[in-house]
């Protein structure tokens, strides 16, 4: 079973203008309400692969109750844990340009902590634990360190979206993928990449400080992909870019699925593009039919030869 968690799921509410004036009243063209939260996103693609997977987390107030029903519409199965506060909303502007507003998160108190780890409590080693996404402000720093101890000790493995520090810390437990996008990449060891070889020779540096594969999301530019012994790349597909917001979440759910059926790297890859530009693609996140829209136009190849 692979297992998304999302600490700090969101009411995505999306709205349209065509320009935004600050310190003014700005009358909205279009408005919607989603369902979001990096690990509700990544669910909501393993449901279009058909993959099993359950969805954990905190959720509470009205605007829990209306992601639950979202979710529930969609057929997604759903095991949060109940709290008392309201769960966020987060305000995505699209005007001139992608603007977004994310809230801090609930209140999580100590007594709700525990009753979410009792959904972890019977991991086996055939599981995969997905932690994406902000730690709501009254959580430990360590919550997702606490989560991966809990993941290695029952033998499974666990996928981490996460930057900076966290990262740091999470690495020597082999994560089966990081999927920083190339700016986290930058970041992440502090420096500017000149060409692609700069962004492949940071890729492998993650692979060996611990991660079982690498993905760099590189939005309009494609990915790479960075194994023990290959590196691929892909430029994305050419297309009306609608709402970007999830599809690196997208790429995850991708990967993940189907490296759970099939254990073949490349072929991984091959949807996890597909389902990140089939979602920059769509409104919402992507459904199996805008996935098998982008499918046959991923083109990946290997640049392992050319850094030779
Ligand atoms: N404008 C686009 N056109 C085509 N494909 C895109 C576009 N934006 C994203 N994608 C696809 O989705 C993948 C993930 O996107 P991106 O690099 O923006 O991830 P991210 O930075 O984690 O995004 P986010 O945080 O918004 O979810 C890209 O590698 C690409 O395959
Ligand atoms: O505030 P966080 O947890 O870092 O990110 C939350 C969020 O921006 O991530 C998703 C897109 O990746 C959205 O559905 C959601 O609103």
């Amino acid at each position: 079973m692979i297992y998304t968690i999302t600490v700090n799921p969101s009411i995505d509410y999306v709205v349209q203008l065509p320009h935004m004036t600050l310190g003014s009243v700005n009358r909205l063209a279009h408005t919607a309400k989603l369902p979001g939260g990096k690990g509700i996103n990544v669910s909501q693609i393993l449901n279009e692969l058909d993959q099993p997977n359950r969805a954990l987390g905190f959720m509470g107030g009205f605007t829990g109750t209306f992601i639950s029903a979202a979710l529930k519409a969609k057929g997604l199965e759903c095991h949060f844990t109940k709290i008392a506060d309201d769960t966020r909303i987060n305000v995505k502007i699209h005007a001139d340009e992608e603007t977004e507003l994310n809230g801090a998160g609930p209140d999580i108190t100590t007594l709700e902590i525990d009753a979410f780890y009792q959904e972890l409590a019977h991991l086996t080693e055939d599981d995969v634990v997905v932690m994406s996404g902000s730690l709501a402000p009254s959580l430990p720093d360590t919550f997702y360190y606490d989560i991966i101890q809990k993941v290695k000790a029952a033998g499974a493995d666990f996928v981490i979206d996460t930057t900076g520090e966290a990262l740091k810390k999470t690495l020597p437990s082999n994560p089966l993928v990081v999927k920083p996008n190339n700016h986290e990449l930058a970041d992440y060891y502090q420096t500017t990449f000149k060409n692609q070889a700069d962004i492949i020779a940071a890729g492998q540096r993650m692979l060996a400080e611990g991660a079982q594969h690498v993905l760099i999301s590189m939005a309009g530019d494609g990915g790479l992909l960075i194994t023990p012994d290959q590196v691929y790349f892909s430029p994305a597909p050419k297309g009306h870019v609608i709402n970007s917001v999830g599809a690196g979440d997208s790429m995850i759910g991708g990967f993940v699925g189907t490296f759970a059926k099939t254990h073949d790297a490349v072929e991984s890859f091959r949807y996890g593009l597909a389902c990140g530009s089939a979602t920059a693609f769509s409104e919402d996140i992507a459904t199996r039919a805008k996935i098998n829209e982008i499918l046959p136009l991923i083109q990946i190849k290997s640049v392992t030869e050319s850094l030779h």
